[in-house]
């Protein structure tokens, strides 16, 4: 059942309105309605599918129509429409009456943190019940939402590749590699749910986040009690509290009110330079050095130009602080400071950062990144082209490929019939249309079917399969 404390708390009102009216529409003798789910492509060209359990669980398992919806969706589409006829009422209270309320509805997906190449099956939907074929497609509205934790996990994961290159390239190993890039989108977010959702698809890739809503999500729907990680941190109020004369106070007493393990300072309120030369460089100098075998120290810039602030911080921690030229012949700062760079962070600056810092001679592995709007937010349904289509359909017994093919754009065409997920002969996932694929080797899992939930799938399992191959291992010696 839904969370009662949800501005929407029944799958009545799940549908966008003019779905209301699709009972009527399709031809008389229609039994069945096949429907398919998929990424039609953007700015990659593979996707990361998560989050559709979430919505199962939430939103559509078990016992989820009674009577009392029936009623009362009857009365609210009767002053929507301005018509007592539009609502299905008949329809619902067969699901109510026949069904125990329980959806007559079979979902096929591909497993969740499975890597699809774009224009692929995702998942398919189709009524179980002859009676309610308009069923299928009422759940399009909200089964379609899944783009977003499916677009949030593939930009962190292409975000995780990229960092891994370059800490890789310039320190010889991946090690900490899922703590690079850490979740500050809590704020930036629509809504708490969408913080949640968002928040834990950036899980799948790594382990690092601020937003807690997504941990709580992927505690109750992923059968994962910890999901992320993290650390004292300070907030410009309470660097700022100390006045500006007092900024080397408020770090000094960051590191006494956290004297082991890892504390982050922003250290930008009034001047990074000022701050990282002469209070982390001189002033605490000695005492950030003492914690070395306790824990240790990062410098949050938030402000200016990340390339410029960066590079010109790693400098003057170099003149001030020991720091040595690792295995690959990068320079490393002492093992107890990093930076963390928070500010302005998505796909495209982190690659112009990440090569400046290569290109300036130091390691990936002295910084850490975080990211918020542009993790969780700079995001649409668009950016992947996530879509559903109507395949197939049953009338008077006889199946039929349906498929759309506008004239004004030959993108849009959807495909035909029943449809499966397979591995070619290169091992490459393709799908097969047109009932022509064999139900053998379709990797699309019935996941839901009559009200109920055939799979579970952990955090875990889901992290193994979106994280599997990330750096193919160089051929053992
Ligand atoms: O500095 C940090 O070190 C690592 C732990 C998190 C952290 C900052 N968090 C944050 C969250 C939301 C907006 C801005 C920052």
């Amino acid at each position: 059942m839904a969370s009662s404390n949800h501005p929407v708390d029944n799958v009545l009102y799940l549908a966008d309105s003019y779905k209301v009216t699709h009972h009527k529409q399709y031809p008389a003798g229609t039994t069945s309605v096949y429907s398919y789910f998929e990424s039609r492509g953007g700015k990659f060209n593979e996707t990361v599918f998560f989050g559709l359990q979430y919505i199962l669980k939430k939103w559509m398992v078990g016992s989820v129509v009674t009577k009392e919806m029936v009623e009362e969706a009857k009365e609210f589409y009767h002053h929507h429409f301005r018509n007592p006829r539009f609502f299905n009422e008949d329809g619902w209270n067969y699901i109510v009456e026949k069904h125990n309320g329980h959806l007559p509805l079979r979902i096929k997906a591909v497993p969740e943190g499975t890597v699809v190449p774009v224009k692929n099956v995702l998942f398919t939907v189709e009524n179980t019940d002859p009676a309610v074929p308009w069923l299928t497609n009422w759940f399009e509205t909200l089964l379609v939402q899944v783009w977003y934790p499916m677009t949030v996990c593939t930009f962190s994961r292409m975000q995780k590749i990229m960092i891994g290159r370059y800490l890789y390239r310039t320190s010889g190993s991946i090690n900490g590699l899922s703590y690079k890039l850490h979740d500050f989108g809590y704020r930036g977010s629509t809504s708490v749910e969408s913080a949640a959702i968002g928040g834990a698809a950036h899980l799948v890739n790594f382990a690092g986040t601020d937003t807690i809503a997504a941990l709580q999500l992927c505690k109750k729907y992923y059968d994962n009690p910890m999901a992320g990680l993290s650390v004292p941190a300070a907030e410009h109020s309470t660097i700022s509290a100390w006045t500006k004369t007092g900024e080397a106070d408020a770090f000094r007493n960051m590191m006494d009110q956290f004297p082991t393990g890892i504390v982050s300072v922003v250290s930008d309120t009034y001047d990074i330079y000022n701050a990282v030369s002469n209070i982390w460089g001189d002033e605490l100098r000695q005492m950030v050095m003492d914690r070395e075998e306790y824990g240790s120290l990062v410098i949050r810039p938030d402000s200016g130009d990340p390339v410029t602030v960066v590079l010109k911080i790693l400098e003057l921690l170099y003149e001030r602080y020991p720091c040595l030229t690792n295995s690959e012949g990068y320079r490393m700062l002492p093992n107890y400071l990093k930076i963390l760079q928070g500010d302005g962070i998505s796909y495209e600056s982190l690659l112009t950062i990440l090569a400046a810092v290569e290109e300036a001679g130091w390691s990936t592995d002295n910084l850490v990144f975080g990211s918020g709007g542009a993790l969780l937010q700079k995001l649409d349904r668009d950016t992947q082209k996530c879509v559903f289509k109507c395949s197939s359909v049953t009338v008077n017994g006889e199946a039929r490929d349906v498929w759309k093919e506008p004239l004004t754009d030959s993108g849009k065409t959807s495909k035909k019939g029943r449809l499966t997920l397979e591995r070619d002969e290169a091992g490459q996932l393709v799908t097969i249309e047109e009932g022509r694929g064999d139900p053998e080797k379709d990797l699309l899992v019935p996941v839901f079917e009559n009200g109920r939930l055939l799979v579970d799938y952990t955090l875990k399992e889901i992290r193994t399969l979106a994280g599997a191959d990330l750096f193919p291992k160089k051929n053992p010696k």
